[in-house]
């Protein structure tokens, strides 16, 4: 059996005896119930995912997957292509968005070359894991092949696994690649069942009065690759993108290993509808961060029965969102130890 469907085969559900025991506690917590809001129910999420009524974070991490994509070549994104090995480089030294949020949260930016079209081999602190130079064009045929779409998810667990041996217990998802709002948004239009007009919006500053240039690409790409909706395999190899897989494969390497993940932006929310599709209990373990301004975001969010805790008209990627949201999940961690029960409080 393949990496991918032995770990698959892992996932359980959360474990709803403690998700009550956590829930009698936060409900008894010196506070009117219920008043914490989004909070106590992170918490008792994250009791449910790692089956500890006092879930506790050591370390945290983001892993930043680095993609490109063939799709580019059709004129769909407004920034050189070159940015993505070129913003890779600055992951290590601690210069884009997500490290200044990782920093101040204490956390580790962990980049993967998961298939830039681009050297970046010799750069220090990139984990190489190039799987090809970047996706075929998905409007001539499959981005990818199937095996290609395998091994991308393969790869996040396998990174996911490598950190939780490093002690990471709480995962964000993150991505770098020009291009990929286009396969996040056809990916959403298949899932969903939506036309790509209901998914698709600026990225990295697309000029809107290209929109409808950007739409049909995407509704090209679907006509000619008849993606199957049910299969997320099938639909991440024909519209997707290799630094999708991966993140994919993060959320499931985390739920097999009952370890909360938290997704980020548009592209996240992409990825998560893909590793739900290969097992919907993968949903369970995710904790959404950040309300992205990509229109398609929060269909993908409400499809997948999500409620994002931030509105912060981000619209970054890099997993920035989620890194930000690393202070609410200890928020609840922290609501959990500190406050005092009533019955502690001798009311
Ligand atoms: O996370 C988001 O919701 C998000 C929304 C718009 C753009 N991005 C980032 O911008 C890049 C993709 O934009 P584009 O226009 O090249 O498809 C990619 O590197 C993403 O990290 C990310
Ligand atoms: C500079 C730049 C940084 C990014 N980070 C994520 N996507 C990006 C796109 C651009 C263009």
């Amino acid at each position: 059996m393949g990496l991918l469907k032995e770990t698959t085969a892992k996932i359980n559900d959360l474990d709803h005896q403690v998700m009550k025991q956590a829930e009698e506690r936060v409900n008894h917590l010196i506070k009117p119930v219920g008043s914490l809001g989004k909070i106590e129910k992170l918490l008792i999420q994250l009791a449910g995912i790692t089956r500890n009524p006092f879930p506790e974070i050591h370390n945290k991490a983001v892993i930043v997957m680095a993609a490109d994509h063939g799709v580019y070549k059709e004129g769909i994104a407004s920034n050189p292509q070159e940015i993505t090995a070129i913003q890779t480089k600055f992951f290590p030294q601690g210069a884009t968005g997500v490290c200044a949020f990782a920093k101040q949260t204490n956390s580790k930016v962990v980049t993967v070359d998961i298939g830039i079209d681009g050297d970046v081999s010799t750069t220090p602190g990139v984990i190489h894991r190039k799987i090809k130079y970047g996706t075929d064009n998905m409007v001539n045929g499959p981005a990818m092949t199937r095996e290609e779409a395998i091994r991308s998810i393969e790869v996040g667990i396998e990174v996911a696994m490598e950190q939780m041996n490093q002690g990471v217990n709480l995962f964000a998802t993150g991505e770098m690649g020009i291009g990929n709002t286009t396969a996040s948004s056809a990916i959403t239009s298949v899932v969903l069942g939506l036309d790509p007009k209901e998914t698709t919006w600026l990225g990295a500053n697309y000029p809107e009065e290209k929109m409808a240039h950007k739409i049909n690409v995407i509704r090209k790409a679907i006509q000619v690759n008849q993606p199957d909706p049910k299969d997320g395999i099938d639909i991440l190899s024909k519209v997707g993108g290799l630094e999708i897989g991966g993140m994919a494969g993060i959320m499931i390497g985390c739920a097999a290993n009952r370890c909360p993940v938290v997704m980020d932006g548009y592209i996240s929310a992409a990825s998560a509808l893909i590793a739900s599709l290969i097992e919907p209990k993968v949903k369970d373990y995710i904790i959404p961060s950040h309300l992205s301004v990509e229109i398609g975001a929060i269909k993908a969010l409400e499809y997948l029965g999500l409620k994002p805790m931030l509105d912060l008209d981000l619209r970054l990627g890099e997993g920035s969102g989620a890194v930000l949201a690393f202070n609410l999940v200890e928020a609840a961690v922290m609501m959990n130890k500190e406050m005092f029960t009533f019955e502690e409080a001798g009311f």
